[in-house]
């Protein structure tokens, strides 16, 4: 009887060596106003955090990132926006670059920037870094989704605020990497509306890890953390229903209070809060606040998935078939109803946030 006497490797096809965290850094430097944007963008959602800002955060824009002309355009419209609503709300860029699947599909710019199953994976860190950096460059801060573990070595540095997603909050490798992360971060609850993983996530990200992640010079390094101090949950729906409802932000606050946890909660107005229907994003943002003018305290970000134009478009063929501005990923609403929501929820909050009870 033959046997594979290979005992190593039998499903690896290949590896690639890619470029070092510190050679793209060095092709890629962080200019002054970029770091200015970072530094400023981290120091406003840490006073947020800890109430030491009235204002709410609102992390907003595509869903994922699939052409920079696009986004560039975007966040140019953002930033006139964040200014005009500055008294009340800071707005900080979705820049999302890597995206978990439910089960397969395309997985984000890093990962194959051309969408065509060609992984041109180093590419894909070298649009990335310099799209975060023109947007630092307009002065805008950014978020982004730490997926890879891996990833923050290239860019963390651009990054204003990283969240952990629904599909990964109860991983123990994201868990230790929050906690080492320069960014707030927030964690999802689970797909299946779980909050417990996001409150269990809670309780170890503050504390100091130890793990196998790489170094600059991408060695494998053992990595001691200090704990990130400014973690929250993110109420982002599951199992079938919303979660930002007065009942169900009432349950979360009791459930973090009750594990010792921070009680700061961001509202994820897409995914399972509009059960996918990005058109019903507004109708949340409505209601969070309304529940600021009623007297909730806990709340203190959103999360908003919004493109240039409405909607979402499947991957095409031929890539010449990409609309311009539209997602590729989950529907967004579109420039116009952004602005109108945004505008709606500054005037709503404006008067009432600097009196919150803390
Ligand atoms: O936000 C994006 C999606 O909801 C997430 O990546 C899962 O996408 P999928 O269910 O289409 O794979
Ligand atoms: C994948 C995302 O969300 P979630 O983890 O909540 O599904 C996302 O915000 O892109």
């Amino acid at each position: 009887m033959s046997q594979i006497r290979q005992v190593d490797d039998l499903n690896i096809e290949s590896q690639q060596v890619l470029i070092t965290p510190r050679a793209l850094k060095e092709k890629l430097p962080l200019s002054d106003a970029a770091r200015d944007a970072v530094v400023g963008g981290r120091q406003v959602i840490r006073d947020i955090l800890d109430r030491k800002d009235p204002r709410l955060f609102v992390v907003i824009g595509p869903c994922s990132i699939h052409d920079p002309k696009a986004a560039l355009e975007y966040a140019s419209r953002l930033k006139a926006l964040a200014e005009e609503v500055d008294d009340a709300l800071f707005l900080v860029l979705r820049v999302y670059f890597e995206k978990p699947r439910t089960t397969v599909g395309w997985k984000g710019l890093i990962n194959d920037p051309h969408m065509n199953d060609s992984f041109k994976v180093e590419e894909g860190l070298h649009i990335a870094r310099r799209l975060l950096l023109d947007v630092a460059e307009l002065g805008l801060p950014a978020a982004t989704e730490a997926l890879d573990p891996t990833t923050p070595q290239y860019l963390q540095d651009l990054i204003a605020w990283s969240a952990i997603g629904a599909r990964t909050t109860e991983s123990q490798t994201h868990r230790e990497m929050s906690s080492g992360l320069s960014s707030p971060v927030g964690f999802k609850n689970g797909t299946d509306g779980s909050l417990d993983v996001a409150v269990n996530a809670m309780l170890s990200v503050q504390y100091p890890h130890r793990f196998l992640g790489i170094d600059p010079d991408g060695r494998v390094a053992l990595t001691t953390t200090r704990g990130n101090p400014y973690a929250h949950v993110v109420l982002r729906g599951g199992g079938g229903k919303p979660n930002y409802d007065s009942v169900s932000v009432a349950l979360a606050e009791g459930a973090l209070h009750k594990a010792g946890v921070s009680t700061n909660i961001m509202v994820d107005c897409s995914h399972a809060n509009s059960n996918k229907d990005p058109s019903l994003q507004p109708l949340v943002m409505e209601n969070i606040g309304n529940q600021i003018l009623e007297g909730n305290t806990s709340i203190v970000g959103l999360m908003v998935e919004s493109h240039l134009n409405e909607g979402n478009q499947k991957i095409p063929e031929n890539l010449d078939d990409l609309q311009y501005g539209v997602s590729v990923t989950d529907g967004c609403i579109g420039w116009q109803t952004t602005e109108d929501a945004v505008r709606a929820l500054a005037n709503k909050v404006r008067d009432v946030l600097p009196r919150r009870d803390r």
